[in-house]
Order: structure tokens, then C-alpha cells, then sequence
């Protein structure tokens, strides 16, 4: 790409390509966000979606921990919201405060009038989501090559629960409505979300994104069966369809992440899914999903996020644990938690989790499987 500045850190691009290296790249989920208070003063009293719609605001934002742990981290993560998405898409998205995302007007039944026209409707992800894009960009001429920019999307399943649901939701009544009552109405809105995720990624990487990761947060909801109906085929989607459309538009390919939250279940069916990469919650033993990952991926995670409420001790032993269980970084590992960094956490203490991890992956623990 032209006009950027040569990458100097790319120890995390090479160990999402498989490749040997020194030792297991970090960063984390969330790690611009709510816990810093330079999020809240540069954010002021913006409204979080005009935060993300502001490159200089989104970039700012995106910039903030790479200054504040300078040196530790290997990664930045563009500062947006799966949810632009079916904004793109035609939709109102609200983010209303200590209570998350809320669609006023969300999708009611694929009989009436609102689910066509969603359907009909075509959605120009260039010319929708060009914020998205420009934030990217001037976040890469910022970070002036210190580290790699990671683009990303919410999965066609996560985005469908939240265009039902309006918002979080406990029992998942209406989308479980849809899937069970509706099955080819809502494989066919989740089928063009695929295609508009698609097309997102490819202009995000033409952006600058140089590795992408999509989010399949509501995964925990769905049976091993309706995983393998409901979402899986939709994150096949994009991971098959993605590489072409990047070489038509003369980009190089990049590393795709998929992170599907509470999908232990499908370790396996996701390690053949055709991503790079594969994020893992911290409900998953790291042990054990190396062994069922058996080199065909990298995987990234996946300590409990709840730990950085802890003290020092707590979170040496979680690190000293992940380090053993991912073989001491012997295998593609790239240290992450396994969610979002939450409210309230002492950024010191996330400062701690990341020097304890390279003070446990120092030395000779070097990941040496090439996947
Ligand atoms: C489900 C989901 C969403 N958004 C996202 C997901 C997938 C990841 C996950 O499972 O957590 C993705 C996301 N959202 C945000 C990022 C930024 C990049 C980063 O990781 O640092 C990313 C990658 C910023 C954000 N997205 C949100 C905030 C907090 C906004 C604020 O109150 O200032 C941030 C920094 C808001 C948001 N956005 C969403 C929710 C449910 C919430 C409210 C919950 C919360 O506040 O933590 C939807």
C-alpha cells in the first residue's frame, strides 16, 4: 500500500502466517476503550457512534493504548462497532449509555413489509461505510509502521440477533423465533450479510487493515447442530470469498481471524473453516484446543478477562497457566484474553498481564510449529 510507513513490528503478521518466531505476539480485545481515561477525554461528550464516524476521533481512540503500553503490545485494532453494519444496512443503531446497543425500530417478522425491503434494499458498503475506511488510513499514516492495524466485522449470525433482538438479550426470543420458525427467510438475510462483510473487509484491507478478524460474539447460543446451519456456513462465506475478492482488486491477502465466542463446541469444524487464525474464550482449556487445533491454525486468547479485577498474584498464575497451556508458545499462539477488556479494570494491571507474559515467553519458549 502505498504512502504507509514499512511495517517494524510484524511479529504478529508472521505468526499468523505460521511462521517460527521469537515470541507469542499480544494484544487484546477491547484494549481501546471504557477502562482508559484517555478514552474518556478524547471521546468527551461525543456520542459513540459520531466517535466512530469521526477518522480523527476513531484513530485517536484506536491510537491509545499503542502510546500507553508502547513497546508491549503488537497490535492495534481499529476503533469502530460491528454494528455499522446494519446501520449500512438501512437501519437506526443507538448506543445508549451503561446499557449497550439499541435498535429502536429492529426487524419483526420476515412477513411484513420491513424484512423485504431490508432484502430488496442494495447497500452501497463503499459509499456507507467510507468513515470506517478513511479512520483506517489515517490510523496507519499515525501509527507510522509501529505495529500491524487489524480490521474488522460482527459474524452474519451476531449481527442477525442483533437486528431481532434490538439490542443484548438473555433468552434470545426473537432470533431464536426467526431460525426456528423461519429458517430460509433468515438463511437469506444472513446470506447477504455474508456478502456485505465481504465486501467491508476487502475495503477495509484497501484501506489499510492488514490482518482482519471477524466477531461471532452470540455464538454461545446456538446448539453444535445450529451452529453448523446457522453460522458456520456464513463464516465459510466470507473466509472463501474474501481472498478473491482482495486479488481482484489487486490487494494482498491478509490473515483472517475468526472469534467465535462460547463455540467451544466447534473448535474443530472452525480450525477447517479456512481461517488463519482462531480466537478462543476463556471457557476453552488451551491445552485441549491445541490438541484438537493440531497445527492446522493459530490460535489467539484466551485468558479470563475478569482476572485483571484481580491482584498481581492472581494474574501471574493466569499467565504462568496460559503460557504451559498453549506449550510455553511453542505452538502459533497469539496472546490475547479471551473477550473484550471490561469497565473498571486497573490499566495497570492489564500493563502487568501483558510484562508477565513476555517475562513467561522470554528466553527459549519459542513457538516452533509451523502450521
Ligand atoms: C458484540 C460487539 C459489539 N461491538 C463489538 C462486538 C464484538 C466483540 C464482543 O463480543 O465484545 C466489536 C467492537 N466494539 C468496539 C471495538 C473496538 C476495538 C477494540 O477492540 O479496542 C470492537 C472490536 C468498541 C466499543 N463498542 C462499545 C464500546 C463502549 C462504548 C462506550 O460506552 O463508550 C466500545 C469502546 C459498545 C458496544 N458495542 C457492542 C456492545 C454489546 C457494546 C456495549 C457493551 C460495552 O459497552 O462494552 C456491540
Amino acid at each position: 500500500m502505498a504512502g504507509f510507513d514499512v511495517l517494524k513490528n510484524d511479529l504478529l503478521l508472521r505468526t499468523a502466517r505460521g511462521e517460527r518466531v521469537e515470541r507469542p505476539p499480544i494484544w487484546v480485545m477491547r484494549q481501546a476503550g471504557r477502562y482508559l481515561p484517555e478514552y474518556h477525554q478524547a471521546k468527551g461528550n461525543n456520542d459513540f457512534f459520531a466517535c466512530c464516524r469521526s477518522p480523527e476521533i476513531a484513530s485517536t481512540l484506536t491510537l491509545q493504548p499503542i502510546d500507553r503500553y508502547e513497546g508491549l503490545i503488537d497490535a492495534a485494532i481499529i476503533f469502530s462497532d460491528i454494528l455499522v453494519i446494519p446501520q449500512a444496512m438501512g437501519m437506526t443503531v443507538e448506543m445508549l449509555d451503561k446499557k449497550g446497543p439499541h435498535f429502536p425500530n429492529p426487524l419483526q417478522s420476515p412477513t411484513d413489509g420491513q424484512y423485504e425491503q431490508l432484502m430488496d434494499r442494495k447497500v452501497d458498503v463503499a459509499q456507507e461505510l467510507d468513515y470506517v475506511y478513511q479512520a483506517i488510513t489515517m490510523t496507519r499514516h499515525k501509527l507510522k509502521g509501529r505495529v500491524p492495524l487489524y480490521g474488522f466485522c460482527g459474524a452474519p449470525w451476531t449481527l442477525l440477533c442483533y437486528m431481532v433482538e434490538g439490542g443484548g438479550s438473555k433468552l434470545f426470543v426473537q432470533v431464536k423465533t426467526w431460525i426456528y420458525k423461519y429458517p430460509s427467510q433468515s438463511k437469506k438475510l444472513l446470506q447477504k450479510i455474508a456478502e456485505l462483510c465481504v465486501e467491508y473487509l476487502a475495503l477495509q484491507v484497501k484501506a489499510g487493515a492488514q490482518i482482519v478478524q471477524v466477531f461471532d460474539s452470540w455464538a454461545a447460543e446456538l446448539s453444535p447442530a445450529s451452529f453448523k446451519e446457522f453460522a458456520l456456513p456464513y463464516l465459510r462465506h466470507i473466509s472463501k470469498h474474501l481472498p478473491p475478492r482482495l486479488k481482484e482488486l489487486r490487494l494482498e491477502s491478509v490473515p483472517m481471524v475468526v472469534f467465535a465466542k462460547g463455540a467451544w463446541y466447534a473448535l474443530d469444524d472452525l480450525c477447517g473453516s479456512g481461517y488463519q487464525v482462531v480466537g478462543l474464550d476463556w471457557l476453552q482449556d488451551p491445552a485441549e484446543a491445541v490438541r484438537i487445533a493440531n497445527g492446522r491454525v493459530v490460535l489467539q486468547g484466551n485468558a479470563d478477562p475478569g482476572v485483571l479485577y484481580g491482584d498481581k498474584e492472581a494474574i501471574t498464575a493466569v499467565v504462568q497457566d496460559l503460557v504451559r497451556g498453549f506449550a510455553g508458545g511453542k505452538q502459533g499462539w497469539i496472546a490475547n484474553l479471551g473477550h473484550g477488556v471490561t469497565p473498571f479494570v486497573d490499566p495497570d494491571n492489564l500493563k502487568f498481564f501483558f510484562e508477565e507474559i513476555r517475562r513467561f515467553t522470554a528466553g527459549e519458549n519459542r513457538p516452533s510449529t509451523k502450521v
